[in-house]
């Protein structure tokens, strides 16, 4: 199989458009120039479209098993592929929870039958992410875990979390951390800040993440474990892992697009849709995280996709669950509302969605380069278009984004040289 993308734009390292075609054969880079003239099976034409790599995104929620009314690894992974990913690391809390082999590899299964993109595993640390008890590392790094999170919870205890540390370093792998210190969440449902206040309802302190992060480091140095933050969310956490970065701890960061985006003053009421863990925060949070961003505090962005469903996010600020989709809409709003407002360029917001992630986590892929898997995506920066929740292709439909205007929409994601999902209009 082979097939000849045409008259696209490259963006170089210096961040210029350059005219290239690329030939793809075998899953596989070949050949990237100016006019080839070789003849392949599959043409496509990215006349006046960005060729990127495909972005990847290591930490979205597919739900699958036991959250199938939420998303499924068929649903979730379409979503990705209109999104532009082609790589997206699943993580653990699902029912049952992946903590050994065998349930590991009835996901592996799962992903080989029905995912429309590549799909990497997280395994839990501990028995079904309840704290109590560290699952076989080994075992499930032989049937293929990511990395290892107990994401949804924070790990509570100190000696739980050095000991998966010391036991994760010696097998090489990373520990992926949802901080959460469960004796400061307040029974809070949003940011402890001024939206709780307006509103009369408990709010998440920020010291109940930044808690978590400052122990963690120093765990992580004395196991000498590659240490990962989820979801960075606050000021004070970015200074942590900004110091304990200087100091030569093994730690990197993730921020999510509605961190980046929103804060709590961009609540407009009681609406669930703005409810998700770690909260939006206050504006000076949002300044740091773009400031950390942009000075390799944060190593990536990731989605946090985590959908659920119209009837559970219908329960109300205090009941419903924390968490909003994003697989959809991170690209065009990242380039619409970061990019062409200065806020970091458009080579900037391409590697941090993917050869940043790529090199966090040791990743082949990431790279448009002669000898790498072919996983691209063609995108429109120029096309307009509001964010319509009834269009996508994940379940969800929780998110506080609908409406808005948007440009930089892919067109055409393909993986391992394969089409992943195409717009409708395109011809091959
Ligand atoms: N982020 C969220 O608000 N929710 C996530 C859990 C998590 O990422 O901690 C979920 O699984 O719904
Ligand atoms: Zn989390
Ligand atoms: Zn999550």
């Amino acid at each position: 199989m082979s097939t000849l993308i045409k008259n696209g734009q490259l963006l170089t390292n210096e961040g210029k458009f350059i005219k290239r075609d690329i030939l793809i054969e075998a899953g596989k880079i070949v050949e990237i120039s100016e006019g080839i003239t070789k003849k392949a099976k599959e043409v496509i034409d990215a006349s006046d479209l960005l060729i990127a790599p495909g972005f990847i995104d290591l930490h979205v929620h597919l739900r699958e098993p036991g959250g199938e009314k939420k998303e499924t690894i068929a649903t979730g992974t379409m979503s990705a592929a209109k999104g532009g990913f082609t790589t997206v690391a699943a993580m653990p809390n699902t029912r049952p929870v992946p903590d050994s082999k065998e349930q590991l590899e009835k996901i592996n299964k799962r992903i080989e039958e029905t995912a429309a993109v590549r799909v990497l595993p997280y395994a839990s640390i501990t028995i079904r992410e309840i704290g109590e008890e560290l699952t076989d590392f080994a075992a499930l790094k032989e049937a293929g875990a990511f990395a290892f999170t107990d994401d949804g919870v924070g790990v509570q205890s100190a000696a739980m979390m050095l000991a998966a540390m010391k036991k994760a370093a010696e097998i090489n792998m990373a520990i992926v951390a949802h901080c959460e210190e469960n004796t400061l969440i307040n029974k809070g449902s949003v940011h402890e800040g001024e939206f709780s206040k307006k509103h009369g309802l408990n709010g998440i302190p920020s010291v109940c993440e930044s808690v978590h992060i400052a122990r963690d480091v120093l765990l992580s140095e004395a196991a000498n474990c590659h240490y990962h933050v989820c979801h960075i969310s606050t000021k004070e956490s970015v200074r942590v892992v900004r110091d304990a970065k200087k100091a030569g701890i093994k730690v990197t960061a993730e921020v999510t697009p509605h961190h980046l985006l929103l804060c709590e003053r961009d609540i407009p009421g009681l609406d669930t849709n703005y409810k998700m863990n770690p909260p939006l925060r206050g504006a000076a949070d949002k300044e740091a995280l773009i400031e950390g961003l942009l000075d390799g505090t944060i190593d990536f962005i990731a989605t946090d996709h985590a959908p659920h469903t119209a009837e559970e996010k219908a329960a109300g600020m205090k009941l419903a669950p924390f968490g909003i989709v994003g697989l959809e809409t991170a690209f065009p709003l990242l380039y619409t509302h970061c990019v062409e407002k200065g806020v970091f360029t458009l080579k900037q917001l391409i590697d941090f969605l993917t050869i940043k992630p790529a090199e966090t986590f040791g990743l082949s892929t990431g790279k448009i380069a002669v000898g790498a898997e072919a996983d691209i995506v063609l995108l429109d920066l120029n096309h307009t278009e509001k964010i319509d929740p009834e269009q996508f292709l994940s379940k969800g439909r929780n998110t506080p984004f609908g409406g808005w205007d948007c440009k930089g929409w892919p067109v055409l994601t393909m993986v391992n040289g394969e089409i992943a999902w195409k717009k409708s209009s395109v011809t091959v």
